[in-house]
């Protein structure tokens, strides 16, 4: 099971810093939701845990190997609009990451390596409750059963960790509960880490281990530029609230090299 480290993180775009000083470690199989105001800088830090953007200053550890910038199968994504191609099929779409992880030039697989990629997906779509829409487009299934299909393209390639930007936002409450209930059911049984992105603060302490919140400190208009959004509060979802890590003394820190 993996464990995130995030260390002294910083992102800046040109002279606006979106995010400073972000310090925090996650226990294995956590399940992290990431709440805070518009524009506080929460899909700019799944960005960079997806390995899409680079930090400004500090670093990502998972497993205590600094994350390279560069998407790996290691981690899957769900955005909140359907990230599904609405030209290939339930099965082709959960087919199509093992095929270019299989064979990244021709995104093919043949004989023995396709039968399991199929079995696999087959599998991966029965697990979101799919297994009767395998041979349907997208533009045949609900907005639901839509996002059920992104939520298994996502997690067939077994990632470690799984980043949900708004995945449930789209989805009438009714349908979101039930989409709740497949997610939670599939991180038990995966072991895998979450992240996720929502507005919906009874959603991030229905479903997440612990809830962080990005703010800004420092709102004054002439400060909004040169300060970012840092963890503002950082909660175990029983109610305890976890400590800022303390800074690791400098000769314990050069003796631990
Ligand atoms: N590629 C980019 N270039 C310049 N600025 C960017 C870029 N990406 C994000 N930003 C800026 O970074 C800030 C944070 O954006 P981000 O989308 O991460 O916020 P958010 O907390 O996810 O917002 P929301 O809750 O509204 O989705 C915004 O001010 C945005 O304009």
């Amino acid at each position: 099971m993996t464990r995130v480290t995030v260390e002294n993180l910083w992102k800046s775009y040109g002279d606006q810093t979106v995010l400073e000083n972000i310090n925090f470690v996650t226990e294995p199989g956590s399940f992290i939701s990431l709440v805070g105001p518009s524009g506080c800088g929460k899909s700019t830090f799944l960005r960079m845990m997806l390995g899409d953007e680079a930090p400004s200053k500090g670093r990502i550890l998972i497993d205590g190997v600094a994350l390279e910038a560069e998407p790996s199968p290691d981690r899957g994504v769900v955005f909140q609009k359907y990230s599904v191609f609405p030209h290939l099929t339930a099965l082709q779409n959960v087919m199509l990451g093992l095929e270019f992880a299989g064979s990244p030039i021709a995104g093919r697989l043949f004989g023995r390596a396709r039968r399991q990629a199929r079995a696999a997906s087959l599998e991966m779509l029965q697990g979101v409750g799919l297994e009767q829409s395998a041979n349907k487009y997208p533009s045949e299934l609900s907005g639901g059963m839509q996002q059920r299909l992104a939520i298994a393209q996502a997690l067939v390639k077994k990632p470690k960790i799984v980043l949900l930007d708004e995945p449930f936002g789209a989805l009438d409450p009714g349908i979101r509960a039930e989409v709740h209930e497949i997610m939670l059911r599939l991180w038990r049984e995966e072991g895998m880490t979450i992240f996720m992105v929502t507005h919906d603060l009874s959603e991030a302490f229905k479903l997440g281990t612990r809830v962080i919140a990005f703010d800004r400190r420092r709102t004054r208009p002439e400060e909004l530029k040169a300060y970012g959004a840092t963890v503002t509060f950082d909660l175990m979802v029983d109610g305890k609230i976890i400590p800022p890590r303390p800074e690791t003394p400098a000769p314990l820190a050069a003796a631990a090299q």
